[in-house]
This record gives structure tokens, C-alpha cells and sequence, in this order.
């Protein structure tokens, strides 16, 4: 693993580092660790964030209004890519919502694919360790998790699917990606069995299938002028009657519609900090 940069921000430092990945097929991948300011023997709990299509491990510190309300809170956050990037498979970088810098955060299964399409895996698992070997002030018992849009779903996904994190909250997710059309293209290309397989990566079937589970712990705003939620790509409708079926009150899956806003990093910015606040009580619990 390498520093390929690191930069002060808000008094403490965003460092991006380079690694090979296993999981990614034997790829280098890039990511972005912030780290507070810090004292002797302090130690960050963790919060990751996945962005959506076409963006990188850079769209979020960049344009996400984070990393200020971050190192007020006194979390460290971790930025991965969206995808693996440079696998040369046909077809790789002839549309903007399959393949590079759109990965979907599953591993995937299909011929095709599968040897370098793995971000489930990389982000819940290599991830961790990577950054654990940093030997950086961090906490790693204690991670939450947020995404946007594509890295929404991955979000709420990675929770669904997981023990490991405290917390998941999302901008604009895809909440039904086996009825919408960018999930739908995804799970038929990735994935052996199509979108029958997909069901696994959605976040309103896991939601279901959760109930009873104790720690649930969601928050999710989109825009009500978002043109991807009007194009029926994101489907907050069905999170929330999952929500309804499996018996999860307002405190546990919390989903709100944001009058005017649109998928842009203007309606992010707007929420961030809301997000970073409702993990750091998690975090901090
Ligand atoms: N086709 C367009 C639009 C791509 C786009 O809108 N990407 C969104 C995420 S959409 C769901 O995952 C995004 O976050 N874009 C970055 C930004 O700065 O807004 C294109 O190719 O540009």
C-alpha cells in the first residue's frame, strides 16, 4: 500500500492511499481515509462513505460538506471508489451506470465480471484491514456507514447484509433496485441469476426480512425534485412499506422527503450534517 497524497483539512488530514486488492481480482484501487485532529491515545470511530455513479473516492471530500462536521464530531471517515477501474473487460466503459465507476457494492457472479467486480467484499472486508494496517487512530469496532444514490443502496445494502456497522443513512438510495431500471441492467450483467439473484443486494427485500432484527438503525432523505425519482430509479416507496411490513417504527428506519431538492451534491451538502450527527449518536452510544 502507498500515500499517493495527504492534505490538511479542518486540522486534521485527508491522506489518499493506493493498494492492490485481493478482492478486486489482484487491481489497485485508491481511497481516502479523513483523520481528526487528534490528542495521544485518542481513538475515531469509523464512518464510510460510497458515492454513486460515474463519481470516484475523491466526489464525496469534495463535494459533500463532510469532512468540517466530521472533525467536530471527532469521526474519521474512509472514501473508497465506486467500482474497480482498468479490469479491460469488453464493454467496461461503454455506459456511465455499468462498469467503471458503477459497481454497485456487490460481488459479483457472472462469467464476465466476477474475477474483478467484488465491492461487497472489497469495502466489508479488505477495506477494513487495509485501513486497519494504517495503524491510523481509528477505532474499527466501531463503523457506520452512508452512501448516495448507487453508494445509497450500497449502503443500506452493506447494513442489511452485515453485523458489522452501527448505523447506515443514504441520500437519494436506489431502495428497490430489482424493480428499477439501473438495478434491473446492473443485476442482469453482473449477476449469474439475473435479477432473481439481485434479491440479495436489495435493500427493501433485506429490510423485510430483517424484522426482529434489534439494532436497525436507518436514515434516508431524497429530494422531492429529483429527476431520478421521478424516472422511478430510486423507489423510497417501497423502503418504507418494507419498513411497515417488518414492523420498524420512525426511530429505527426514518425516511423523509425533502420539498424542492434535487440528486444533486447541493441537496447533500444540505443534509451532511444531519447524517454525520445521527451517526455520531450511534457511534458514540
Ligand atoms: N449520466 C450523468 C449523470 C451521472 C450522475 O448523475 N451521477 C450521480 C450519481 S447517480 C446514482 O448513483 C452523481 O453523484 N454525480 C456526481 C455529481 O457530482 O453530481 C453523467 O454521466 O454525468
Amino acid at each position: 500500500m502507498t500515500e499517493v497524497s495527504s492534505n490538511k483539512a479542518f486540522g486534521g488530514y485527508i491522506t489518499k492511499y493506493k493498494a492492490t486488492s485481493e478482492s478486486l481480482g489482484g487491481l489497485t484501487t485508491q481511497f481516502n481515509v479523513f483523520v481528526p485532529a487528534h490528542t495521544e491515545g485518542q481513538k475515531f470511530p469509523v464512518l464510510y462513505y460510497l458515492a454513486g455513479l460515474t463519481c470516484n473516492e475523491d466526489t464525496g471530500p469534495w463535494k459533500g460538506n463532510f469532512l468540517s462536521i466530521a472533525a467536530a464530531e471527532g469521526i474519521a471517515m474512509i472514501f473508497p471508489d465506486t467500482s474497480p477501474r482498468g479490469a479491460e473487460i469488453v464493454g467496461e466503459e461503454d455506459s456511465w451506470d455499468i462498469g467503471t465507476g458503477a459497481g454497485f457494492y456487490l460481488d459479483a457472479t457472472a462469467d464476465k465480471w466476477a474475477k474483478h467486480y467484488r465491492m461487497f467484499s472489497f469495502v466489508t472486508k479488505e477495506l477494513p484491514k487495509l485501513v486497519n494496517d494504517l495503524q491510523l487512530p481509528l477505532d474499527m469496532n466501531r463503523q457506520s456507514i452512508m452512501g448516495h444514490s448507487m453508494g445509497g443502496h450500497g449502503a443500506l445494502t452493506l447494513f442489511l447484509a452485515t453485523l458489522q456497522y452501527r448505523s447506515a443513512s443514504a441520500f437519494a438510495p436506489v431502495c428497490n433496485p430489482t424493480k428499477s431500471p439501473w438495478g434491473i441492467k446492473a443485476f442482469s450483467n453482473y449477476l449469474k441469476g439475473g435479477v432473481e439473484e439481485g434479491e440479495k443486494y436489495d435493500a427493501s427485500r433485506l429490510l423485510e426480512k430483517a424484522k426482529g432484527r434489534s439494532n436497525v438503525a436507518l436514515l434516508i432523505d431524497y429530494g422531492a425534485q429529483d429527476q431520478f425519482l421521478k424516472d422511478g430509479q430510486l423507489l423510497p416507496e417501497a423502503l418504507s412499506q418494507a419498513a411497515q411490513n417488518a414492523g420498524f417504527n420512525e426511530n429505527q428506519v426514518n425516511i423523509r422527503k425533502q420539498e424542492g431538492y434535487d440528486h444533486s451534491y447541493y441537496f447533500i451538502s444540505t443534509f451532511a450534517s444531519d447524517h454525520i450527527k445521527y451517526h455520531a449518536s450511534h457511534l458514540r452510544a
